[in-house]
């Protein structure tokens, strides 16, 4: 079992940077080199600027007309010192841009492999993942070249600044070390920012996820109908502010500190700046500084100072994109969910069955048992049926057999073979099934039906036919575009034949074409393939399907017990444990609580309509 999602792993920074780093060189190394030299070059371009103004200001001071070319070569040096430091920022920016959107695409196809590659479904539970996949994101797309652009920052600063402190410390010495050292409460204090930003942006991942939630609700089409009719648009919108003014409050605080520490910094660095300035001022009426060497005393100092704080914030930029590189780091190195061996079992055509033995499953140690010592088997070629009260376990019985989760005790076996040892991926092959909550792609039928068996994509009679079985084919044939509709009104862009919405028992339909296009699969399992739809569809498809499943090993989980009473063998659950089993003859002669089940629904549905046959479910509708 996985633990909750901490904030931190345990990787240094250092291999936190180098990992950024080999990031953006594999996504453009042509274009990290480039800045490099880019910021080299830009970060010398003041320190040239200095020299060159003081050159021109003395040789113009001296008045000698001879020295009129002189002037005049240092002032075209000069321009071109300026085009090149103007033009190269904006290069610059271009390379980052296109390096961003490299490193986008390899982040984004790394963090979702790691999700792929996650064989359950306890990752996707966790709330504090979707948080961490979050930040991973953000951070992975702009880590690298935030590192990378905070590396060149740091070139170009360290060559204007050694330049400058050299320069700086011919004039002054106790100048040049008083405005180094008031540096140093810079660096600290953004450090200490920069750890407390990373630990809000942590912090407040529940509230925006909550908030997130909620602004889509409010624009979700299937939420819709409830919220119009119970009038609760106002109480969500409350509640998705509520979440805003939460985190506003905690990024409020953040932004205050900054405010005060940025501002009693500023005020330092005036400080030192002023003072420098009179000691300047002195030294030049006296004549012991030239007003060349005035001009590049007053641009040593500021071009310093402005220096020190461009340095403090490449490192503290480098700093922050580090810590939350962590949460990208974390999602692509993050270890499966369920131990898979290396290697695994190749799982063979199923020969004698499926076997649930003495089974033991909650889904997480401070919650109850859901299933308590079971022991089933599903012969091959038998179907079985499980019926049970809700919350029975039914749904989870089917989880456990596609191994989205391991039991905590006992095992599931596959001819005999624990389950574990196979690729969940593999086993996975081998079953066709449609979950209660089926999913309802925004995609054209035909995808819908294909996605059950990409393989069949090219196949067009095959997935009419698995249509056909499933009693989808006319519905389909009749939409705007036939089987190429898009089942959705996502995409609708003004022509009517765009899209369109199936009712809720055509989805289910749908969702039953999907899972009978597998047709070499060795295990089809139905978890309430009928609760939407009409008697007579109802009727027509258990027909059909039963003709399909003839010889083939099927786990049917069915509320309308007329749908399963043709099963092999009948289990009922209750409370995760098996309380009953035989045929629907045997079952009904022993007078238990299925009899008594079967007998409640024959009742209610003589008693509503009059008539004899199959009995009407007790199972809750599914919502279209
Ligand atoms: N992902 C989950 N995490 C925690 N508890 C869960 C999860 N899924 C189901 N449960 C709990 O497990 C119990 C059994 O659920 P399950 O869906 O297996 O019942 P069921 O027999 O299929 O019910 P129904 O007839 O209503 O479909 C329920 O109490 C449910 O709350």
């Amino acid at each position: 079992m996985t633990g909750k999602e901490s904030r931190k792993t345990d990787e240094s920074g250092l291999r936190l940077a180098v990992a950024a780093v080999l990031l953006g060189l594999r996504a453009g190394p042509g274009h990290v080199l480039a800045q490099f030299v880019g910021s080299v070059l830009v970060g010398a371009a003041p320190i040239a600027v200095a020299w060159l103004t003081k050159l021109v200001i003395d040789t113009l001071v001296a008045a000698r007309p001879e020295r009129l070319v002189t002037v005049v070569r240092l002032v075209v040096a000069l321009s071109v010192v300026g085009i090149v430091a103007a033009v190269l920022p904006q290069l610059g920016r271009y390379l980052n841009e296109e390096l961003n959107r490299r490193v986008q695409l390899i982040v984004q196809q790394r963090l979702y492999l790691a999700v792929e590659r996650q064989p359950g479904l306890r990752r996707l539970e966790d709330p504090r993942f979707h948080d961490r996949l979050r930040l991973a994101e953000q951070s992975g797309r702009d880590g690298p070249s935030q590192v990378l652009q905070s590396i060149a920052g740091l070139t170009q600063s360290g060559v204007t600044l050694g330049g400058f402190v050299i320069t700086l410390f011919a004039l002054s010495p106790v100048i040049t070390l008083t405005v180094v050292l008031a540096a140093l409460p810079v660096f600290a204090s953004e450090m200490s920012l920069s750890r407390r930003r990373a630990a809000v942006l942590w912090r407040i991942g529940p509230t925006e996820r909550r908030a997130f939630f909620y602004t889509s609700l409010l624009t979700d089409l299937q939420a819709a109908k409830e919220i119009r009719l119970f009038g609760i648009g106002a109480y969500l919108r409350g509640r998705m502010l509520d979440e805003l003014r939460t985190s506003n409050r905690f990024r409020r605080r953040l932004d205050l500190r900054v405010l005060r520490t940025q501002g009693t910094l500023a005020l330092l660095s005036a400080t030192v700046s002023g003072g420098g300035l009179l000691w300047a001022a002195a030294e030049a009426r006296s004549g012991r500084l030239s007003v060349g060497d005035l001009t590049l005393f007053i641009a040593a100092v500021a071009s310093t100072q402005g220096t020190l704080r461009g340095l403090v914030t490449s490192f503290i930029g480098m700093h922050q994109a580090i810590l939350l590189f962590d949460h990208y780091q974390a999602v692509v190195r993050m270890p499966p969910d369920l131990p898979v061996p290396a290697p695994t079992r190749a799982v063979s055509p199923l020969s004698e069955g499926i076997e649930l033995r003495g089974v033991w499953f909650r889904y997480s140690d401070d919650q109850p048992w859901i299933l308590r010592d079971l022991n089933l088997r599903i012969p091959r070629g038998q179907a079985v049926g499980v019926v049970g009260r809700n919350g029975a376990g039914k749904s989870t019985l089917v989880k456990l057999l596609c191994r989205f989760y391991d039991p905590q005790r006992g095992s599931v076996l596959w001819d005999g073979v624990d389950i574990r040892e196979f690729d969940p991926a593999e086993l996975r092959t081998r079953l066709s099934v449609v979950f209660q909550d089926f999913m309802c792609y925004d995609m054209s039928a035909v995808e819908n039906i294909t996605i059950g068996d990409l393989t069949a994509a090219a196949d067009r009679p095959r997935i009419q036919a698995a249509a056909q079985r499933a009693g989808a084919h006319e519905a389909l044939l009749a939409l705007p575009r036939g089987y190429e509709t898009v089942l959705s009104r996502v995409f609708f862009d003004g022509d009517d034949r765009d899209g369109a919405l199936l009712s809720g028992g055509q989805w289910q339909r749908v969702a039953l074409a999907r899972a009978l296009l597998r047709e070499t699969s060795d295990l089809l399992i139905l978890d309430e393939p009928s609760s939407g739809l009409d008697a007579v569809a109802e009727h027509e498809i258990h027909t059909q399907l039963r003709a399909y499943r003839a010889g083939r090993t099927s786990l049917l989980i069915s509320h309308r017990l007329g749908a399963i009473r043709d099963a092999d063998r009948i289990v009922v659950l209750s409370a995760g444990r098996i309380v009953e089993e035989g045929t629907h003859d045997t079952l009904i002669a022993a007078g238990g609580g299925y009899a008594q089940m079967f007998t409640l629904q024959a009742s209610g549905y003589q008693d509503s309509a009059g008539l004899a046959g199959e009995p009407p479910s007790l199972a809750r509708p599914r919502t279209a």
